[in-house]
């Protein structure tokens, strides 16, 4: 982990639920950084985790033991925070200022516009937009001759596109992306995975997604599998191919697990 620039890194993260018999071990002791300008995809078969790993690295949800620190240079050195360490004020707040969210179902507010939408985070912060970076980021999305539209006026992968740029308006140090494609069809997905992959190439961006889809995590720098909680694996410069390939045998070996426990 040595000269790894980590934008979000988690120790020892571990999530349970329930007790007795319905004890669920969810996350079992992960730990894991996730490159600054780096796009991270989060892969495992159904259960594995997944979810609650972003839920927890986002402050979304809090561990049962373990730390998750937000490690923004743009900060500098006092941009390093540990989530448990916050109340939760304090945790909106790193959230709204710090932390972009793209989820599958867009996730728009219906009487705004897209641009007011766009700017949501800006406002509720009580920052202006800075319109150079706000126009690139308008251009980068295509979404020039939308600004005025209200989400039901807009495609789903339009409606994904206005969410994108919200979540890189306020220039975070990471952007969580939870199945960002999952309610799109091909052509809409690519125009979105397309737009991730710019936000990482040319403007700099850190993201994590969760994704189910290999052709989706074929536009990761590194894709991470997750199974029984645990990370198990990973690719660099992943091709949909290689991961569909160790997602099989990942869900496979669940598959056998929960056969095994059925039988005994
Ligand atoms: N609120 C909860 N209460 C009890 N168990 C939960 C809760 N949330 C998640 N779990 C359990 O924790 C485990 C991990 O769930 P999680 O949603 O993180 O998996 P996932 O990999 O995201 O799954 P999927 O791909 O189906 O969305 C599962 O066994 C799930 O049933």
């Amino acid at each position: 982990m040595t000269n790894f620039d980590a934008a979000v890194s988690a120790e020892d993260l571990t999530k349970r639920y329930g007790s007795g018999d319905a004890l669920v071990t969810a996350l079992d002791a992960v730990t894991v950084a996730f490159g600054r300008g780096e796009l991270t995809a989060i892969m495992g078969p159904s259960g594995s985790g997944k979810s609650t790993l972003m839920h927890c690295l986002a402050g979304l949800d809090t561990p049962t033991a373990g730390r998750v620190w937000l490690d923004g240079s743009r900060h500098g050195d006092a941009g390093r925070v540990e989530l448990s360490g916050l109340r939760d004020d304090a945790l909106t707040a790193l959230r709204r200022d710090r932390m972009g969210f793209v989820f599958q179902a867009f996730n728009l507010l219906p009487t705004l516009t897209a641009w007011e939408n766009i700017t949501l985070p800006l406002d509720l912060a009580g920052r202006r937009p800075d319109q150079s970076f706000a126009d690139t980021v308008i251009d980068a999305v295509g979404l020039r001759n939308r600004l005025h539209h209200r989400p039901a006026q807009l495609s789903g992968g339009q409606q994904q596109r206005v969410a994108c740029a919200r979540a890189l308006i306020s220039r975070p140090d990471v952007v969580f992306a939870d199945e960002p494609t999952g309610a799109l069809d091909s052509r809409a997905g690519a125009e979105v995975l397309g737009f991730l992959r710019r936000s990482v190439d040319e403007l700099a961006q850190t993201v994590v997604m969760v994704t189910h889809d290999p052709v989706a995590a074929s536009y990761a720098d590194r894709v991470l599998f997750l199974a029984d909680g645990k990370i198990v694996d990973e690719l660099r410069e992943p091709s949909a191919d290689r991961v569909l390939d160790r997602i099989r045998s990942l869900e496979s070996a669940a598959r056998g697990t929960r056969t095994v426990g059925v039988g005994a």
